[in-house]
Formats: structure tokens, C-alpha cells, sequence
């Protein structure tokens, strides 16, 4: 029988409490410019301002209470997930369920579950859709050479699989949470860059390129990260899989609400490609009409749980989930938190092999990742030293990835 949690023994969680960790800056810092980004970005009244302004003040000694907003949809379920943390300070607790938790209590301000006229408002919408319109430059230059990776045979080539693997990796580095919308994201997008191997930790691309080589017609899944650039990379991949006939249907697993910033949900797609169809440049239009024929057509198919926002590790996964990601034949994971998830979010040795870790993965997965959290795998000590000495930050400013394969069929 295939093991359900990591093969080995699972160390304790990251903890904000930490001094000089980046879980302590988040909780200390950089919820606070989120909170305060929100109220400068949405022409709130002021019971939703003050309501954002006591949250940013519980911040970080506050006590966690239970979610107050009854007409919220899986209120019983958060109750119960943060049942073990009620009563504790913020900087008690640890840092993935405060996070994702943090954003419910967002929501819960801004009235996001409410009947009225914040119900369903997005407090990040702004900001993803500034930051898309930052990158459409970068989009028009793309879109022509995604166009081509495709013939109308559906003939394709493994580069330029490979190369579409290191886009969708490095399009995770722009995240707003993180680097907010006006810190220019043309920096961060070297275009050229994109095929870069050097800043790849771990680079099982040739793995998934086989893995792939095999598959024709078959179920492939993607879990989303980051709406804006990120998306519109993750979208381009799962065009490819379908017009090489690799894929029928590829199936996008988005966020059901708002949650850390930029994460994306089913509006942001629909959003993505209205953006796509109806831009000036021809390569643009092109791919934006052929998404939106594949979504028409049921070969891309978008959906929602609230398994993805939920403060649980992927080995913490519900039977329903782990039988439905087992009818699939490669499941890509985007971005860091749901990096974190698969790994727990816990304090791992960065050396540990990567396989003891993730043996309890339904189905074979692909994870890309730009690093933005002190969690880690399958590095070798001497990367670790080098990347000590030459880049300290290297852990945590989106400039170093990872793509790591695990077939557990094999
Ligand atoms: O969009 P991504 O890649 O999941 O990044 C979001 C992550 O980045 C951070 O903002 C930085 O740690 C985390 O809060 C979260 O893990």
C-alpha cells in the first residue's frame, strides 16, 4: 500500500516566533504593508478600514480567535483547523495556518462573505490587475514564441518543452505578495533569462520530459500559484499540453477566495484571457482566443476547492482528493506556498532526499518553485555553503528555484 505521510520522521513546523526568521519578518512586517496595501488600494468605508486597522494591530501579540463571520462557507471547518492555535498569541503559532488564516481574517473585515456590496470583492484585484497590465510587453513577446511550440500537426519538441518548464518556474518569482506591483516588474522578467539554468537548484526537467514523452490523451492537472505574469506563464503550459494532443483535459485548481495577495482564482483566468483576446498585438489575440476555445471545449477546465485554501499540509490531504489526483498522470505544482504545503511547512534539513519527503504524493507531481521560505529539499551541502557565502538572502528573494519530480508509480 502507497504511503500517505513522508516516508520518514516529520520535524516540528516554522515558527514565527523565531527571532531573524522570515516567518518573524512576515508576522512583524510584511503583513502590515499587506493590510495597509489593501486599504490604500480599495476605496473602503471606514467600518472596513477600522476593521483592517485592528487586525494590522493584533499584530503580533494579539490572541487568535475563532472566524465571527457566520455566513462564511466552511466557517466550522477553520474553527476546527484552528482549534489547537485559539487563545495563543499570533507569534505562538505556526507560520503556514497563521498565514492562510490571516488572509481569512482579511476577508472576514472586508466583508467578503457578506450579502452587500463588498460581497465578493476581491481587497487584492486591484493590484493583479495592475500588475498584468505591467507585464503585457513581456506577454506580446512570448506569445509569439508560444505560438510556434506547437505545429498544426501537433508536433512538438522536447527544448522547447523544457524551455516552457523554466518559464512557468521563473514566472513564480513575481509574487505581490511579496514584491508589490510598483517595484517594477520588468526587472524580475529578463526574457532571455527565462531558458537560465544557473539560479536552478535542482533541474528535473530531463525526469519530466520522459515522463512526458509517454503521454498522449491523458488527464493532466495543474495547481495554480500567483493570477498576473505567473498565470498567464501556467496558462501558456497547459495550452501546449493540449494542442500536442498530451493532455485531454488539463484541469486548473484555483483558489476559492482571495488569499496571500496574488493567488490566483477562476475570475483571474477569465479575466487573464478577456485581457489576452482583446489586446492589439495579433500573437497576443491569437493564444488568448485559443484558451478561451480550449475552455469552451472542455479541454481546459477550471475549478475551485476549498482544500487549496486550507491551512493543511498536501499529506494532510482528504481521501476524496488523493483518489481524484490519482486519476492523474502528472500533477504540476506552482509556487511556493504550495511548496510549503508539500513539504509541511516544517524545518527539514535542506539535505534530506526529496523522495523521503514526498513518497506520499498520490500521482506523479512536478513542483516549481522560486524560493520564498526557509523550506527546502533535496540540495546538495556543498550548494547550500556556496549559496551562504555568495548570496545570504538566497532562501527567501525569489531569485533561486527549484523543479523536482516524483513518480510514485515507478
Ligand atoms: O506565490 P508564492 O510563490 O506561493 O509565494 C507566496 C509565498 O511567498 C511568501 O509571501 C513569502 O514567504 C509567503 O508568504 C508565501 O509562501
Amino acid at each position: 500500500m502507497s504511503p500517505t505521510k513522508p516516508c520518514i520522521p516529520i520535524p516540528p513546523p516554522l515558527m514565527m516566533s523565531e527571532e531573524g526568521s522570515f516567518a518573524h519578518q512576515t508576522l512583524t512586517q510584511r503583513w502590515v504593508t499587506i493590510i495597509e496595501r489593501a486599504i490604500a488600494s480599495n476605496n473602503y468605508p471606514a467600518s472596513i478600514t477600522q476593521n483592517l486597522e485592528n487586525l494590522r494591530q493584533e499584530l503580533p501579540y494579539g490572541i487568535v480567535r475563532s472566524l465571527e463571520d457566520e455566513t462564511q462557507p466552511d466557517l466550522e471547518a477553520w474553527n476546527t483547523y484552528m482549534s489547537p492555535y485559539q487563545g495563543k498569541r499570533w507569534i505562538d503559532i505556526p507560520w503556514y495556518p497563521a498565514e492562510v488564516y490571516l488572509y481569512r481574517r482579511i476577508l472576514e473585515a472586508t466583508h467578503y462573505f457578506q450579502p452587500g456590496k463588498w460581497h465578493r470583492v476581491d481587497p487584492f484585484e486591484p493590484q493583479k490587475h495592475s500588475s498584468l497590465a505591467k507585464v503585457m510587453s513581456a506577454i506580446e513577446t512570448m506569445s509569439g514564441k508560444i505560438n510556434t511550440f506547437v505545429d498544426a500537426q501537433g508536433k512538438w519538441n522536447r527544448i522547447d518543452l523544457i524551455a516552457l518548464f523554466y518559464f512557468a518556474l521563473w514566472g513564480n518569482r513575481i509574487d505581490l505578495s511579496l514584491f508589490p506591483t510598483d517595484a517594477g516588474e520588468s526587472q524580475r522578467m529578463n526574457i532571455e533569462a527565462y531558458r537560465e539554468q544557473a539560479n536552478l537548484l535542482v533541474d528535473h526537467t530531463p525526469q519530466i520530459a520522459d515522463h512526458i514523452a509517454h503521454l498522449k490523451g491523458v488527464r493532466i492537472d495543474l495547481i495554480v500559484d500567483n493570477a498576473g505574469f505567473e498565470l498567464f506563464c501556467d496558462l501558456c503550459v497547459a495550452d501546449f499540453f493540449v494542442n500536442s494532443g498530451i493532455a485531454q483535459p488539463v484541469y486548473l485548481h484555483l483558489k476559492p477566495h482571495p488569499v496571500l495577495v496574488s493567488d490566483a482564482m477562476i475570475k483571474d483566468v477569465d479575466h487573464t484571457i478577456n485581457v489576452l483576446c482583446h489586446h492589439s498585438h495579433q500573437d497576443v489575440q491569437s493564444l488568448g482566443k485559443r484558451l478561451k476555445n480550449h475552455i469552451d471545449n472542455g479541454n481546459i477546465i477550471c475549478c475551485e476547492d476549498s482544500y487549496w485554501t486550507a491551512p493543511l499540509a498536501f499529506w494532510d490531504m482528504p481521501e476524496s482528493w488523493r483518489s481524484e489526483l490519482n486519476q492523474s498522470q502528472l500533477v504540476m505544482i506552482k509556487g511556493d506556498a504550495n511548496y510549503r504545503r508539500l513539504l509541511g511547512d516544517r524545518q527539514w534539513d535542506y539535505t534530506t532526499p526529496w523522495e523521503d519527503i514526498v513518497c506520499y504524493f498520490p500521482a506523479p507531481f512536478a513542483a516549481l518553485r522560486t524560493f520564498k521560505a526557509e523550506v527546502a529539499a533535496g540540495l546538495k551541502p556543498a550548494q547550500i555553503k556556496r549559496l551562504n557565502q555568495d548570496d545570504p538572502q538566497w532562501l527567501t528573494n525569489g531569485q533561486w528555484g527549484v523543479i523536482q519530480f516524483f513518480n510514485p508509480r515507478q
